[in-house]
C-alpha cells in the first residue's frame, strides 16, 4: 500500500486490521494497526493484495472507506462478489480483479466515474452489467476468460475505450452500438462464437489491432475492409468461405501489414508433410539449455544425429494465430537459405498412447494426416539471436529494439535482402508468413537473416488474388521492418562485415548514397495504396542492386559468397 509522502505499509497487515475475517491466511503482522488505519485511510492511494499466498475470501468492505484510493489490485484471490459500498470509491482509476471467482458485477460500478482501467479477466462472469456503459472515462476493459454471452446493447457508449479484451468468452454477436467505439485501438475477440461482426464495424476509425481467430465467422460486413488504421487482423480457424477479391485494387485496408486466415475454407490447404522427413522420439533427443520461448512453443538447444540443433516443442495444439499442425506443415514445406530449416519431426509415443486412452495431453498434432503424435520440430540451429524483442502493449505492434542496436550499411543490406529473398520465395508458392517482425528474424555472425515462427502463416490461391493483396500487405510489414533496420544504420558500426561498411571519403559517400536509396525503398513499401507497393521479387532485385553498388556479398549459411 502506498500513500503520497508516507512510507510503504505492508498491506496485508492493514487489511487484517480492517477486516480480520477477510483474510484466511496471514503472513505479516505489524503493531498498532488501529492507529495506522486512522492515520492512513485518508491518504492511501493504492492497495495491492495479489499472489501473496494470503488469499482474500471476499472484498474487504472497509476498503471502501479509503476514499483517496486511485488504484486497487486484488487479482489472484478468491473474491466472489463486489459489495455495494464500492460506490464510495468515486476517485478510483484502476481496478484489477482478474483471477477471482466473481459471478457478476454490481450495478454500483456505474458510480466509479473516474475509472480508466478495469480488469475482470479470468472470473466466472455470465454478463457485463448495463451500468458499466456509463463509465465514460474507461479506456481499458479486460474481461477475457469469462462466460459472457452478450454485451449490453448500450456498449457503444463507452466511447473512451482504447483497449477491449473479450477473448475466450461465449459471445455469439456484438451489439449494433459497437460501431460507436471510435477510440478503440485494440480489440481481442479470439475464441468466441461469433459468426459475423455488426454492420458499421468499418466506423471503428482508430482500430489498429483486431484479434478474432477461433470464431465460426461465415461472413464479414462489407465496410470492414475500409478500416483506415487496421494493421493487424487475425482471423484464423473459422468458417469463412471466401476472402473478398480485389482488395488491393480497391485500396482496402491501406495499413494492413499482419494477417492470418489459416484454417478457413477461404484459405488453401497446407501441403502435406513430406513422408521422407525423419521422425525422432522425444525421449531419444538430448535437449539442453532453453534458447527461447514464444506463445506457441519452447525452443531448446539439442543434439540430433551428432549435430547441435534447435528443438521446438509446442505447448498446445493451437497457437493464438492458428493451429500447430499447420505451423509445422508450412515450416516443413519451405526450404530456403533464409528460412529456418526443419531437419526432423519430434514424436511422443507415450503421449500418443495417453491420447488413445482418452487422457488429456499436452500439444500434439497430426501433420498432413499421417499417424503419430508430433509434438515438435528439430530445426537447424541458427547461431545468433532475434534482431529485436516482441512488441509489448506499450509498443503496440512495434518491436522492442535494444537501445544500442546498430548495423553497418553492409549488414543492413544483407539482412534486408535475405528477408526479401525468403518472402519472394514464399509468395511464389502462395504462402503468406503473416508475422514478419524483427523478433521473428534471427541473424548470424555474417548477418545472414533467418526467418522463423510460422504460427500465423497460411496458404492462399494466387488465382483468387490477382491484385496480390496478401503479398502487398506483407510488403508493408517488410517495409516497417526495413525502416527499423535502416534507422539503425551507422557507418561506424562494429557490425560491418564483408565489405561496404562505410568509412571515410568516397566509400563513405557511396555508403550514404546507398542508405538514402534504401530509405526510398522503405517508402515504396509503405505506400498507402497497396497497388503502388513493389512485390518481393522486385525488392529482392532492388536490394541486390544496392549491395552490388557497395560491393557487399550475399551472406549464405556458413560462408560469405562474393
Ligand atoms: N532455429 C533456431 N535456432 C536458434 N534459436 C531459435 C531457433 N528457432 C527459434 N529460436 C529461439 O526461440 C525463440 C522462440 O521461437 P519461435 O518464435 O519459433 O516461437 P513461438 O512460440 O512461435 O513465438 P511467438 O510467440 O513469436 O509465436 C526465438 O525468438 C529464438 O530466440
Amino acid at each position: 500500500m502506498t500513500a503520497g509522502g508516507t512510507p510503504e505499509v505492508p498491506v496485508a497487515g492493514v487489511l487484517q486490521c480492517l477486516e480480520p475475517i477477510a483474510i484466511t491466511k496471514q503472513e505479516q503482522a505489524i503493531e498498532d494497526l488501529q492507529a495506522l488505519h486512522a492515520e492512513a485511510a485518508p491518504h492511501v492511494t493504492a492497495v495491492s493484495v495479489t499472489n501473496q499466498g494470503a488469499q482474500l475470501a471476499f472484498w474487504p468492505p472497509a476498503l471502501c472507506t479509503f476514499t483517496a484510493l486511485s488504484s486497487i489490485n486484488l487479482s489472484g484471490n478468491a473474491i466472489t462478489f463486489i459489495p455495494q459500498s464500492v460506490q464510495a470509491l468515486t476517485g478510483l482509476k484502476v481496478l484489477n480483479l482478474s483471477r477471482n471467482s466473481l459471478t457478476s458485477l454490481p450495478p454500483e460500478v456505474s458510480c466509479l466515474t473516474s475509472l480508466t482501467e478495469l480488469d475482470v479477466g479470468r472470473n466466472q462472469l455470465a454478463a457485463l452489467p448495463a451500468a458499466l456503459c456509463s463509465l465514460s472515462q474507461l479506456q481499458v476493459l479486460n474481461a477475457y476468460s469469462n462466460q459472457v454471452q452478450a454485451l449490453p446493447q448500450d456498449f457503444g457508449r463507452l466511447q473512451g475505450l482504447v483497449r477491449l479484451g473479450l477473448k475466450s468468452n461465449r459471445l455469439a454477436e456484438l451489439p449494433a452500438s459497437f460501431s460507436q467505439l471510435s477510440s478503440l485501438v485494440e480489440l481481442f475477440l479470439t475464441d468466441n462464437q461469433l459468426s459475423t461482426l455488426p454492420e458499421g464495424f468499418g466506423s471503428l476509425a482508430s482500430l489498429v489491432k483486431l484479434q478474432a481467430s477461433f470464431n465460426p465467422f461465415t461472413h464479414l460486413p462489407a465496410d470492414l475492409w475500409q478500416l483506415p488504421e487496421l494493421e493487424l487482423f487475425r482471423l484464423a480457424v473459422g468458417e469463412l468461405q471466401q476472402w473478398p477479391a480485389g482488395l488491393a485494387e480497391a485500396g482496402s485496408l491501406p495499413k494492413l501489414a499482419w494477417c492470418s486466415i489459416g484454417r478457413n475454407p477461404a484459405a488453401v490447404d497446407v501441403p502435406a508433410v513430406p513422408a521422407a522427413l525423419p521422425r525422432v522420439e522425444r525421449q531419444a533427443l538430448q535437449v539442453g539449455e532453453k534458447l527461447g520461448q514464444g506463445a506457441s512453443g519452447e525452443v531448446f538447444l539439442g543434439t540430433y544425429e551428432g549435430c547441435t540443433v534447435a528443438v521446438k516443442i509446442f505447448i498446445a495444439d493451437v497457437s493464438p494465430d492458428g493451429s500447430t499442425a499447420e505451423e509445422m506443415a508450412i515450416n516443413c514445406a519451405v526450404q530456403h537459405p533464409n528460412i529456418t530449416r526443419v531437419l526432423a519431426l519430434v514424436t511422443d509415443t507415450q503421449q500418443q498412447q495417453q491420447q488413445q486412452q482418452g487422457e488429456p495431453a499436452a500439444a500434439a498434432a497430426e501433420c498432413g494426416g499421417d499417424a503419430g503424435a508430433v509434438v515438435g520440430l528439430v530445426l537447424e540451429l541458427v547461431q545468433g539471436k532475434p534482431l529485436a524483442g516482441r512488441p509489448t502493449s506499450q509498443h503496440l505492434l512495434r518491436c522492442k529494439w535494444d537501445a544500442d542496436a546498430s548495423f553497418s550499411p553492409a549488414a543492413a543490406l544483407r539482412i534486408c535482402h535475405g528477408v526479401a529473398s525468403a518472402l519472394a520465395y514464399m509468395h511464389s508458392r502462395g504462402i503468406t508468413h503473416g508475422d514478419v517482425y524483427a523478433h521473428n528474424i534471427m541473424a548470424d555472425d555474417h548477418w545472414r537473416p533467418v526467418i522463423c515462427d510460422f504460427g500465423a502463416s497460411f496458404c492462399y490461391s494466387a488465382a483468387a488474388d490477382p491484385g496480390r493483396f496478401f503479398e502487398r500487405m506483407e510488403v508493408r510489414a517488410f517495409g516497417l521492418f526495413m525502416g527499423d533496420v535502416a534507422a539503425r544504420i551507422s557507418s561506424s558500426s562494429s557490425s560491418s562485415s564483408g565489405g561496404g561498411g562505410g568509412g571515410d571519403g568516397a566509400a563513405g559517400a557511396a555508403a550514404e548514397d546507398v542508405v538514402q536509396q534504401l530509405q526510398q525503398v522503405v517508402q515504396q513499401c509503405l505506400a498507402g495504396s497497396a497497388m503502388q507497393r513493389p512485390l518481393f521479387a522486385q525488392l529482392e532485385q532492388q536490394l541486390l542492386g544496392l549491395m552490388q553498388q557497395l560491393g557487399v556479398a550475399v551472406a549464405t549459411a556458413g560462408e560469405v559468397q562474393q
